[in-house]
């Protein structure tokens, strides 16, 4: 089978339905899919016979589903379906040539090994071990829609994988410059995404990781090994394994950041989606490691690429979903607290220079790792996002994970008062914050 560009199919069956303006049927043949781009108004779609899934995870026959603005999918049938839509879409069109065969097929491999990490009885920690596969590629490979497909797929079969997000940029379980971790227990929701209430977060603070890459490092490196510990005492988590999403920056740094996270996380299986450059570059490095797999996937045609202003009104719309929900129906909770009240750290002293950008000879005397306090008299933390650290001192804050974030509406110099949304009500677990380059202007 050919994975090349879409094959723009005209529906075997469209058309409007009697009693609405915007309601359309498609008939989707076996292994087909429809690919949708929301417009600026939401989307109504249902499944009206057959079955169809949205990126793993299954549609309940006959509801409706409201999909919000401007979100891009495709409903995908194994067997055939008939798909209703009710609103006016950006683009909408089926086609038959996708990659999910072989993206169905990685996940039945991973499920044999899940099943004999499960059936070991030795207390070997190799062979109890279920697969740890990393998602790579270019930015617009689909990652993260096949994250959530082996995910969902493993979840419907009972698994509980943890799911590992390492890219900054974007942000799927919570606020962008975060990384975090969390257990999948059932199929992700099409609409809602992952869930964020077991999350485990660690607060970057930036979008991208070239801010301050040893503080990535170093908070890749704390939060595998709190999983490590985690999957000690767990074997069923332990046996259904993870599936860790990485950001789409694959040269120079970023490609030394993508062997920092397979070798940091033990990967086993590290799948390589289009790009033939990276897989050859990866599976040369890994030759030596006998236990590790790579995998060349392709590319669905249906992942839509996004400019860079796209890429950052996304991230803006994931921090004010965090704040108000996916729908703007969550009101969050404005707090004031005196100066004295709380403490502000930021770490490393800023943005790096480049080693190629400094005189030849000298090397940079900012420590990356630095936790040094924030005056907060000197507003700039205004429209802040601050992370709360479970940190109980400063110097715990780098190996520490935190609850949640705060927004800064206000900073009130004169009567040394700082004014913050928060998505709960109540005094913050903690008093130590953290803040990074992250800001947020409610109106974007
Ligand atoms: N088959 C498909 N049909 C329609 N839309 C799709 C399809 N696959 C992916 N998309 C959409 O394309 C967009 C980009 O996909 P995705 O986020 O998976 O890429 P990525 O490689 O993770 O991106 P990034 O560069 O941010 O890491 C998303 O909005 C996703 O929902």
């Amino acid at each position: 089978m050919a994975y090349g560009g879409p094959s723009m199919n005209p529906p075997a069956l469209s058309g409007a339905v009697p009693g609405s303006a915007n309601l359309k049927q498609v008939k989707l043949e076996r292994e087909s899919e429809l690919r949708i781009e929301v417009s600026e108004e939401p989307l109504r779609l249902r499944v009206v016979n057959g079955t169809a899934e949205i990126f793993g995870s299954e549609l309940p026959p006959e509801i409706w589903r409201t999909f919000p603005p401007r979100m891009k999918f495709a409903v995908f049938t194994w067997y055939g379906a008939t798909i209703e839509m009710d609103g006016v879409t950006e683009t909408d069109y089926t086609a038959d040539e996708t990659p999910m065969v072989s993206y169905i097929n990685v996940h039945a491999i991973l499920d044999a090994r899940r099943r004999f990490a499960k059936a070991s009885t030795s207390n070997d920690p190799e062979s109890s071990q279920g697969p740890r596969v990393i998602v790579v590629g270019p930015t617009d490979s689909g990652k993260s829609t096949l994250t959530k497909m082996l995910l969902s797929w493993a979840a419907k079969q009972g698994w509980r994988p943890t799911f590992v997000d390492l890219d900054v940029g974007q942000g799927s379980i919570t606020i962008p410059g975060s990384i975090a971790a969390a257990p999948i227990e059932m199929p992700l929701d099409p609409v809602e995404g992952f869930p964020l209430d077991m999350a485990l977060v660690y607060y970057y603070g930036h979008a991208s990781p070239n801010m301050n890459v040893e503080l990535y490092k170093a908070l890749v490196k704390e939060l595998a090994q709190v999983l490590e510990k985690q999957f000690v005492g767990n074997p069923e988590s332990r046996a259904a394994g993870m599936v860790i999403n990485t950001m789409g920056w694959i040269e120079g740094i970023g490609y030394e950041l993508l062997l920092h996270a397979i070798d940091t996380f033990n990967a086993s299986v590290v799948l390589v989606l289009g790009q033939e450059k990276l897989f050859s570059r990866l599976k040369d490095v890994l030759r030596s490691k006998s236990n590790v797999d790579v995998v060349k996937l392709h590319k669905s045609g249906g992942v839509v690429a996004r400019v860079k202003e796209v890429r950052k009104r996304s991230r803006n719309f994931k921090i004010q979903e965090y704040f108000y929900g996916l729908s703007k129906e969550l009101s969050p909770y404005a707090n004031t607290s005196s100066f004295s009240d709380l403490q502000v750290f930021r770490i490393g002293g800023g943005p790096q220079a480049p080693k190629s950008a400094l005189p030849a000879g000298s090397t940079s005397v900012s420590n990356p790792l630095r936790v040094t306090p924030v005056n907060i008299d000197d507003r700039d933390l205004l429209h802040s996002v601050l992370a709360v650290s479970y940190a109980e001192e400063p110097d715990q804050i780098i190996s520490s994970n935190v609850s949640g974030f705060v927004y800064v509406t206000e900073v009130n110099v004169q009567k040394k008062k700082i004014t913050y949304l928060a998505p709960s009500p109540g005094t913050l677990p903690s008093k130590l914050l953290v803040a990074g380059s992250l800001a947020w202007l409610e109106s974007v």
